[in-house]
């Protein structure tokens, strides 16, 4: 498969409301996207999914365009690329910057799938056609706003609901939404706010019987976490701590978590997550997918990632409409009951909405041979 040309285009949409979490708030979303074409008139399309500020990894929407436009894809226009799953060493030349790894690299796995006619989840392995999913809900101003967020993904079947916590704002919401849900499959996720000095803190979650954990310490420890496991029955899932294969590897020979939250964008592309998912299978690890707050063709790959066989536990994938007015595909993501179909097209499945995909579109890049 020869790579004729690459776009790379910068996309601004508002996201309906603010997403807080310990460590910052998202409305306007500027990304980016990567459009990779063959000889034969083929386009395969990825989203890049840093943020314009480097909170939750070091990438940027900025560093990602800089890796891409003057690294990246030159270099993949240069190359034969046989199979997508080639990518992972031909950048493997470029340090880290997963993110940016990660735009080019599902661009060309949507494109192959396209060539060969199948869809993609069918060509990662995917085992499944629908994928369950649930929600993750920001940090929220007052706890009305909360429960009228959780009664909604109730209301629409929501297999699962996860809460952002930080010091200050925990234990004691997590308490209030068991007495109104006691029921409810419920998770919190830290985004790395605690250290090992909140370990006492911390085990006081166990009796509320949470399905995990998500990142309470250092997003780049594994260590403290293992630390914090043994003492800890709440299992931990590990987001930004597991960058690679290897990070994946040294958790579970440290036993610092139960789970993994899988993101394509974190790791560098839908191969090194193909590895994560093997590794984590062997261990007896659970898997679910997580979201970047995505429009939609980001969120097209990390549901067919999902349909991969350990991905086990609910996503963090909900529908379109969750985040955006509009999205970028035709038709929109949707969930119903708690559930994502897998569209049956070639490729990611879905098709480009041409009218919002150039409204939204604020540069635009060619890079050629
Ligand atoms: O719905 C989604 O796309 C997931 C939202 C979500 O929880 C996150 C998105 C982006 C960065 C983080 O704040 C966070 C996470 O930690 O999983
Ligand atoms: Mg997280």
């Amino acid at each position: 498969m020869k790579i004729k040309k690459f776009i790379l285009r910068t996309m601004n949409m508002r996201m309906k409301s603010p997403f807080k979490t310990s460590f910052g708030s998202v409305q306007d979303k500027l990304f980016l996207i990567v459009e990779a074409y063959d000889d034969q008139g083929n386009c395969g399309y990825g989203e890049c999914d840093a943020f314009e500020a480097p909170w939750y990894t070091e990438e940027t929407v900025a560093t990602c365009h800089h890796m891409l436009q003057d690294f990246m894809l030159p270099t993949l226009l240069t190359e034969a690329i046989h199979h997508p799953s080639d990518v992972r060493e031909l950048l493997a030349v470029y340090r880290r910057n997963s993110m940016a790894k990660a735009a080019v690299e599902t661009a060309i796995w949507d494109l192959y799938a396209k060539r060969v006619g199948k869809p993609l989840y069918e060509v990662i392995g995917g085992v499944r056609q629908a994928i369950d999913v649930g929600v993750s809900i920001g940090l929220q101003p007052m706890t009305e706003m909360l429960y009228q967020k959780i009664d909604a993904a109730l209301g629409n079947g929501a297999k699962r609901v996860k809460v952002k916590i930080k010091p200050g704002n925990d234990l004691a919401l997590v308490a209030t939404i068991r007495e109104r849900y006691p029921d409810l499959p419920l998770m919190v996720d830290a985004n790395s706010a605690y250290t090992l000095k909140d370990m006492e803190h911390l085990k006081k979650f166990d009796p509320y019987n949470l399905l995990m954990m998500e990142q309470p310490l250092g997003a780049d420890d594994i260590l403290d976490h293992a630390m914090l496991q043994k003492q800890l029955n709440t299992p931990i899932c590990l987001d930004e701590s597991i960058c690679s294969l290897k990070d994946a590897q040294t958790a579970i020979a440290l036993n610092a978590c139960k789970i993994f939250n899988v993101k394509i964008a974190r790791v560098g592309g839908i191969e090194e997550a193909r590895l994560i998912h093997e590794e984590a299978s062997r261990a007896d690890l659970q898997l679910w997918g997580g979201g970047m707050l995505e429009a939609g063709i980001g969120r097209a790959h990390s549901v067919a990632l999902t349909t991969l066989q350990n991905f086990t536990l609910p996503a963090d994938t909900s529908g379109s409409s969750h985040y955006f007015d509009e999205d970028l595909i035709s038709p929109e993501v949707v969930v119903v009951n708690g559930e994502i179909h897998l569209p049956s097209q070639p490729g990611i499945g879905y098709s480009i909405n041409e009218e919002a995909y150039e409204k939204y579109t604020i540069k635009k890049i060619e890079i050629e041979v």
